[in-house]
């Protein structure tokens, strides 16, 4: 797995206030939009296009255009769910697929609740979008739904990861699929808990209140 820690000083500065205990979740939500839309800028460096003539006002010329099969974008619910429109506004064109999983706190195994995916993903660029990679298990799984599909262009957005979880999705794709990590920061570890350090605290709870 490629992986690429975006270093800008804006990514640096909203991550800050994002981490801080004391931020509250109209805050939060506001600096996961604004974050995932520098990412997206990385993200979407390796998106398919192809050439276009237009005519200008001036001259006729080539561009380039988005290639098909569309993009897709696949929020992992629910806190992935805080990262769609950022990167939808950049991608209006993509379509949406989404993935509800929910690590079991107890045995820290992904739990698969909701799952609407195109049957055939071959040839498509899928972005899955998730804010942590903690014990990498819930992003292995959703490679696997894409991979099970057809999917071999994969771009995994989040904004914090732990080097474990880092290491198990690296073991986990091994050269299975093209998979490519883009992500505002790698911390130091995990806790006991499975819990990013220093990471944010739980991602879902600070976006939408604790359920
Ligand atoms: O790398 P892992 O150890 O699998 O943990 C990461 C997962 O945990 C969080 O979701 P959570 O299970 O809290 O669900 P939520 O989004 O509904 O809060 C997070 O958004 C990831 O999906
Ligand atoms: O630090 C963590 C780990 C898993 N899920 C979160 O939301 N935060
Ligand atoms: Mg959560």
């Amino acid at each position: 797995m490629r992986v690429h820690a975006v270093d800008h000083p804006l990514v640096a500065h909203k991550l800050t206030i994002l981490r801080d205990e004391n931020t509250p979740s109209p805050i939060f939500r506001q600096l996961v939009d604004e974050l995932v839309t520098l990412l997206a800028y990385e993200a979407t460096r390796e998106v398919r296009t192809e050439s276009r003539e237009i005519t200008t006002p001036v001259a006729p010329t080539v561009g380039q255009k988005i290639a098909e099969p569309r993009p897709l974008v696949v929020p992992i619910l629910r806190a992935g769910l805080g990262m769609l429109d950022g990167l939808t506004r950049l991608l209006p064109t993509a379509e949406v697929g989404f993935l509800g999983m929910q690590r079991d706190e107890e045995t820290l195994e992904a739990v698969t609740y909701a799952n609407r995916l195109p049957d055939d993903l071959s040839g498509r660029h899928c972005f899955l979008v998730d804010p942590m990679l903690a014990t990498g298990g819930t992003l292995v799984a959703a490679i696997d739904y894409l991979f099970e599909r057809g999917a071999r262009h994969v771009t995994c957005v989040c904004i914090i990861a732990a080097p474990e979880g880092i290491d198990v999705v690296n073991r986990a794709v091994g050269d299975r699929v093209d998979v490519e990590l883009v992500v505002a920061a790698i911390d130091e570890r995990l806790d006991e808990n499975a819990y990013i350090v220093p990471g944010l605290g739980d991602a879902g709870d600070r976006l939408y209140g604790v359920v």
